[in-house]
């Protein structure tokens, strides 16, 4: 990947002259100018995705001039280095091939010339017949009894992407009660193990490296939970299994080889689901729902791969996110979901987006200091984030373009509920884009029989500017190849506006310095002796939990 700073660019510069038009004009007077408008900006991914993008600050010079910033960022190079496993994660000399995982044409990808296929299809196998076993009943505890709890002990890519999936894939799951253990906090795992049975529970210890602090301290109290009734080491294999690439580790921890099922460097944490990581999923859903999930996955990156850029989804929706945040001053961005399965969402890409782009040190080594990188990523799922935060989005000082997404259908086809949710997902991008003008206001009170005079101090609160961007993303159905293809949407997005930022997305040193940290720390807390090697906050905040404990 070359090292190109975006502002150096022509199509930078240009961007920042025409940003200057979209001080006078407004979505809406976008919308009275081209009749067409919708039809214009939105694209279609397989007649099961719409992507509305009509709603933003943008026109075709805009668009014209973020295509030509792609291209003089050399992203269709940069695309197909990922594909083809080119080292592009180059701070930890690693490939990126999340897209190998779901590669179901079974093309073969090298890494250091060695195709990695057969290894991923012999995971894949693996991992049909163990759940095949344990869905079955097939599989027995240590008293002879089936299969009836799974906990995924795992944080970070190990738990954000199983967890959202078995959430958002609800409808599809069978009989085995899922059950996500993350946080360090012994209350995470006291709570669930509260849930659960030694006899008929599956612990599944997922973890990339298998040496992360929350993992291996969780995964440790599971065990001796269980040992407590098992009162046999050997029948730990009939109740652990592992998901990882660490070998060496999982084998110290007493997990069979057998039991392990594996992965490679070349997968991000973040980008993990697609991988053994997804066992949970698998086991919840069933294999050939996995599959399905896999198969949407791998139509997005063919199409992500191959479409012309005016036509590429993950690409429109990274220029049109980059023209908001980088020229257009917005920070952040909501990802909003008008879906209850999918209330994890956000915080799934909370982790993709932010751990992946955020970051100040350009290809070059260098601080970046003329533009923003990542935007901060949040969201709740509608209709509880209108009755919460979109106060700031509808009125605020603050430019927050949202991501709205919907599924036309429901699961759950009770009464009139849907429309109602829909019409609330509908109602909210058109409140935001076209407001409610100071006449609008004034001839709702004159209706209401009210005399202007009387009310004219409290019209301008009820004023709303609109010209707030949004997406619309509306789905036939979350099903699992959907849901597939819109994480996978999702995914190509980040990497879009990494190759523009110039940054390298794929590696997370952000989070190694508070690790660290840590781990001098933890050992301070061991005794009652007074701290005094740190600076007089934190020497003065753990006295205080000394004396308090
Ligand atoms: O899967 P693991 O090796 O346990 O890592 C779990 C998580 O922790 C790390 O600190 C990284 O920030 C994440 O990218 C990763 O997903």
């Amino acid at each position: 990947m070359k090292n190109i700073n975006p502002t150096t660019t022509s199509a930078w510069q240009a961007l920042e002259q025409h940003k200057a038009n979209f001080a006078q004009t407004t979505i809406q007077q976008l919308f009275s100018q081209q009749p067409n408008r919708f039809a214009d900006y939105s694209l279609r991914f397989n007649n099961e995705i719409l992507v509305d993008y009509s709603k933003n600050n943008i026109n075709q010079e805009t668009l014209k001039l973020l295509r030509q910033l792609a291209q003089e960022c050399s992203l269709a190079t940069a695309i197909e280095a990922m594909f083809t496993g080119e080292k592009i994660n180059r701070t930890e000399d690693r490939a990126v091939l999340h897209t190998a995982l779901r590669n179901r044409s079974n093309q073969p990808i090298l890494v250091d010339g060695k195709d990695v296929m057969p290894d991923v299809n012999d995971v894949l196998a693996k991992m049909k017949g163990f759940c095949q076993r344990v869905i079955s009943g097939e599989w027995k505890g240590y008293t002879g009894k089936a299969i009836t709890d799974v906990v995924n002990i795992g944080i970070g890519g190990s738990d954000l992407g199983p967890y959202m999936v078995t959430e958002a894939l609800r409808p599809y799951k069978n009989h085995l009660t899922m059950h996500f253990v993350s946080n360090v906090d012994g209350t995470h795992i006291a709570e669930t193990l509260k849930k659960v049975n030694p006899e008929t529970t599956l612990f599944l210890i997922a973890s990339k490296t298998f040496t992360t602090q929350e993992t291996m301290t969780n995964a440790n109290s599971a065990r001796d939970w269980f040992l407590n009734s098992a009162k046999d080491e050997s029948q730990v294999a009939k109740h652990f299994a592992a998901l990882s690439t660490n070998a060496t580790e999982v084998a110290k921890f007493g997990i069979d080889t057998d039991n392990m099922f594996g992965f490679w460097d070349w997968v991000g944490g973040r980008y993990s689901l697609w991988s053994a990581i997804g066992l949970s999923i698998a086991l919840s859903i069933g294999f050939d729902n996995f599959e399905a999930l896999l198969s949407g996955a791998h139509e997005m990156d063919k199409h992500f791969r191959t479409a012309p850029i005016e036509q590429n989804i993950p690409a429109t929706l990274a220029l049109v996110g980059l023209w908001n945040t980088s020229f257009l001053g917005a920070q952040t961005e909501a990802i909003l979901p008008y879906d209850q399965y999918l209330h994890r969402f956000a915080a799934y890409f909370q982790q993709g987006n932010m751990e992946s782009n955020g970051k100040y040190v350009g290809r070059d080594g260098k601080a970046i200091t003329d533009y923003q990188t990542g935007p901060i990523i949040w969201g709740e799922p509608g209709t509880n984030g209108q009755h919460a935060f979109y106060q700031l989005i509808h009125q605020g000082t603050s430019l927050i373009p949202c991501d709205f997404i919907a599924p036309a259908q429901t699961h759950n086809p009770l009464a009139d509920h849907h429309e109602k949710l829909l019409s609330n997902f509908f109602a909210q991008t058109e409140a935001l884009a076209f407001g409610k003008t100071k006449q609008e206001v004034e001839a709702e009170f004159v209706k209401a029989g009210k005399n202007l005079d009387d009310v004219k101090d409290i019209v301008p609160f009820k004023v709303f500017t609109g010209n707030k961007p949004t997406n619309s993303i509306l789905v036939q159905k979350i099903t699992p190849f959907s849901l597939g293809a819109l994480i996978a949407m999702y995914e190509h997005k980040i990497f879009v506006q990494g190759v523009i930022f110039n940054i390298f997305s794929f590696d997370q040193w952000g989070v190694e310095l508070g690790k660290q940290l840590a781990n001098r720390i933890l050992p301070e807390l061991k005794d009652s002796e007074k701290v005094t090697s740190h600076d007089s906050s934190t020497n003065g905040l753990i006295n205080q939990f000394k004396a308090w404990r």
